[in-house]
């Protein structure tokens, strides 16, 4: 049985040992700058996507040239002229993904992945929304399903208050601190329903239960205690979860 780790929280303290990389995603609001800073300090491969490069442009814009991406991908139907001129005078690498059967974030992951299988990169972080046009938010959880077939390394997705990731059929260990994550968390059987799922640190846990949309899925759960340090799940299905983040 497969067994991970997950340390959402390594992404954004810089004194961790956490190697990542990040990816920028597009959205209707702007950028929180000292959350991206974070994220973006720690990561060692950077990419922004299509008009994910306008908030990288506007939130750095005092300081641009410390904040240069690695590559810029994307169909480009987002991105701003000025942006993408000052971007490309700058020797930025735009790597083109015009496929229009998948979005730019799965394309993405896809670049990302080629790249960074020699750097020993324990996760690659997503910045981008949750909120705004739910086709899109559909479409990146879609992304964390089919990331695994560009890369073996994890995609977290972060919002500014937000954390979710793909927990595939084994055992996981996420490692919460409930001073950041004691509001609230979920397991929800995106994919499919899971059979059988064992929780240990939730307030509402499962033994061997079962999570289906039209029957039960846990939201509004939370941490057992202010003293949990660690969540274990077990399932026989994919799940997605997802935690709320106040940093
Ligand atoms: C069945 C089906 N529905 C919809 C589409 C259209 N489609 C899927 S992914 C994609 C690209 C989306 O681009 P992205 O930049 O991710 O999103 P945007 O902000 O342009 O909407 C498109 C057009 C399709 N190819 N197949
Ligand atoms: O409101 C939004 C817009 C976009 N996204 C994500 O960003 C990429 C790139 O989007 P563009 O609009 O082409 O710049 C898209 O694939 C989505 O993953 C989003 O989440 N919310």
């Amino acid at each position: 049985m497969s067994s991970t780790v997950w340390r959402p929280l390594e992404c954004f303290q810089e004194k961790s040992g956490m190697k990542t990389a990040l990816v920028l995603l597009n959205q209707p609001n702007p950028y929180n700058k000292p959350f991206l800073t974070s994220l973006w300090k720690k990561a060692l491969f950077r990419t922004s996507v299509d008009g994910g490069t306008n908030h990288l442009y506007d939130v750095f814009k005092d300081d641009l040239d410390a904040f240069l991406p690695d590559i810029i991908t994307g169909d480009f139907d987002s991105i701003q002229d000025t942006v993408k001129k000052f971007y490309q005078d700058k020797g930025v690498e735009f790597v083109p993904t015009p496929d229009q059967d998948y979005t730019d974030f799965t394309k993405a992951i896809k670049e990302v992945g080629k790249r960074i299988h020699d750097k020993q990169i324990d996760c690659i972080c997503v910045y981008g929304t949750f909120g705004g046009r739910l086709d899109h938010v559909f479409g990146n959880i879609n992304t964390l399903f089919e990331a695994d077939q560009f890369t073996s390394t994890n995609v977290l997705q972060f919002s500014d208050d937000t954390v979710a990731f793909l927990l595939q059929k084994g055992e996981h260990k996420i490692e919460v601190d409930p001073s950041v994550c004691g509001e609230w968390c979920g397991l929800i059987p995106v994919g499919g329903p899971c059979h059988c799922v064992t929780t240990q640190g939730l307030k509402w846990n499962l033994d061997k239960g079962a999570l289906r949309f039209g029957e039960l899925i846990s939201t509004s759960n939370t941490l057992e205690s202010k003293e949990t340090n660690t969540v274990t799940v077990e399932t026989d299905s994919p799940l997605l979860w997802i935690m709320g983040i106040s940093t």
